[in-house]
């Protein structure tokens, strides 16, 4: 994974492959142009006036990006995009062409490259184009990146780095491998409690059974009963004809009750009986009907609170609470907020036919800093609107609903929160940015270079680079002080 990027915004060249770019390009004068504009914005550039001196140069250094033009004077450009990936199957290439050749371009496409710019173009269209190139690139690595960590083995849809959300996983794939064992999620709204509850059944060996879900506090008590248990005809003014009710839809695979906490304290002793005995009657009904369902139940309440003020039955509680999992909120799991972000952002981007815009490092900061009160779905929501208003293919703070308002990150001023990154050099805003990330997690360095995305020893040499020197910091493995300038 491409770490640096992750800490700075991609809009930022970088140091590392992300950062190099090959122009192939026999037109001397747009040749040196580019070379010279691009070198000017912070990339490394290297250019070929023929498509064999480019193929030679890609063979010696790995680039972040190829900008390839189609007619050349030795070999077709088609063919340049073929043998380039003979030897690097991820190449990205963008191609550049003439309007009349527009065939030609989507042409390039269909072989693989990533995309194309009709000439003469505009350069800032080019700009933003690389940019939007680079993040793709980043967010494929992640995905990869990712999938080979998981092993194989990963929750599907299940998006998270944190410490916390490994130990939420592992907990999450042991209870799923536990037979019909209760399970009890417990966690603020918007934590992912039904997403985990879904993993427990796809998770399970009843995988291929039913997945049924019953919300408790969506409807009045007679009904929810009705629905739970079915009915025989007759059974009340409204029952014409017999129902199976949602527990023998379930036989054989998993029933959710989700906000069990709301279950009306008549419902708790039937629930109960149907938990341990497997059994139950239609309403109406004298038959007992025996079905294999395992419960996974889930609340937002405080429900060893409500045992405890007697809202909730005590037994009924300690039946569901066997396979036990608490969802922490989001705040406290920081490393959770930039990949979840990119994640939500990439799905609204694909939704909305757009490429996937970058994340300004301000914006990052702002979505480490803010304390998520409705949790994974606030961020989604944020993520899915900043991705609506996103203009040049970046989002910026003033996209996000709290982007006026600065939340500034613990310990950290609201004056310096607020400044622009627009007029800080960008080692200025690197600094700023391992700083405030560094506060954030209290000093600890691990935790702030999993937040970062780079490695502790990556992090180290930053620090000695920003002169952001250890010392005896509260809370941290070998503690940081920021030097005094
Ligand atoms: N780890 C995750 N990775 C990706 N998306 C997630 C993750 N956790 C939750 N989400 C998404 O966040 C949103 C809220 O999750 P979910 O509905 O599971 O929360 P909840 O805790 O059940 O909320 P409530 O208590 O309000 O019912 C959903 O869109 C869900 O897909």
């Amino acid at each position: 994974m491409e770490a640096a990027s992750r800490c700075c915004g991609q809009y930022i060249p970088r140091a590392g492959m992300s950062n190099t770019i090959l122009i192939i390009e026999d037109d001397e004068t747009l040749r040196l142009t580019l070379l010279g504009l691009l070198s000017r914005k912070g990339y490394e550039v290297q250019a070929a006036a023929c498509g064999l001196d480019g193929l030679a140069l890609a063979r010696e250094t790995r680039f972040g990006l190829i900008l390839l033009d189609l007619r050349l004077p030795d070999i077709p450009g088609l063919e340049v995009i073929a043998r380039l990936h003979e030897f690097e199957e991820d190449a990205l290439v963008v191609t550049m062409t003439a309007y009349p050749e527009v065939r030609t371009a989507v042409a390039a496409l269909k072989a693989g490259a990533y995309d194309y710019i009709n000439k003469p173009f505009d350069l800032d269209d080019l700009d933003s184009l690389i940019r939007r190139a680079f993040e793709t690139r980043q967010l494929r690595r992640e995905v990869e990146w990712r999938r080979a960590q998981a092993g194989g083995d990963v929750v599907p849809g299940l998006i998270g780095d944190s410490a916390a959300f490994r130990e939420l996983l592992e907990t999450t794939r042991k209870i799923a491998a536990a037979g019909r064992v209760p399970a009890l999620i417990l966690g603020e709204s918007g934590t992912g409690k039904e997403h985990i509850a879904q993993s427990i059944h796809s998770l399970s060996a009843r995988a291929a059974g039913p997945w049924v879900t019953l919300n408790c506090s969506a409807l009045p008590e007679g009904l929810l009963e009705s629905e739970m248990f079915g009915h025989e005809k007759g059974a009340f003014t409204d029952a014409r004809q017999a129902k199976k009710g949602l527990l023998e839809l379930a036989d054989g695979g998993t029933l959710f009750l989700d906000e069990v906490g709301d279950l009306s304290p008549a419902l708790q002793p039937k629930l109960l009986r149907v938990l341990e005995t497997q059994t139950f009657r239609r309403l109406g009904g004298s038959k007992e009907i025996r079905v294999d369902v395992r419960f996974v139940a889930a609340t937002h309440r405080n429900l060893p609170a409500m045992v405890r003020d007697g809202g909730f039955r005590e037994d009924l509680f300690y039946r569901l609470n066997v396979g036990s999992i608490a969802v922490p909120p989001l705040r406290e799991r920081a490393a959770d907020i930039l990949p979840l972000a990119r994640h939500f952002l990439e799905q609204a981007a694909l939704h909305l036919g757009m490429a996937s815009p970058a994340i300004q490092s301000e914006v990052m900061s702002r979505l480490l800093a803010y304390r998520w009160p409705g949790n994974i779905r606030e961020l989604r929501n944020v993520m899915e609107r900043a991705a609506i208003l996103a203009s040049d293919g970046v989002i910026t703070v003033e996209q996000l609903p709290f982007g006026h308002a600065p939340a500034p990150a613990r310990g950290e001023s609201a004056a310096t929160a607020g400044e622009g990154a627009a007029t800080m050099s960008l080692a200025a805003v690197e600094r700023q940015h391992i700083l405030r990330v560094l506060e954030h997690a209290a000093g600890n360095k691990t935790r702030a270079a999993e937040i970062l995305g780079i490695t502790r020893l990556t992090l180290r040499t930053k620090l000695r680079e920003y002169e952001l020197r250890p010392g005896a910091g509260e809370g941290d493995e070998d503690g940081f002080q920021p030097v005094k300038n």
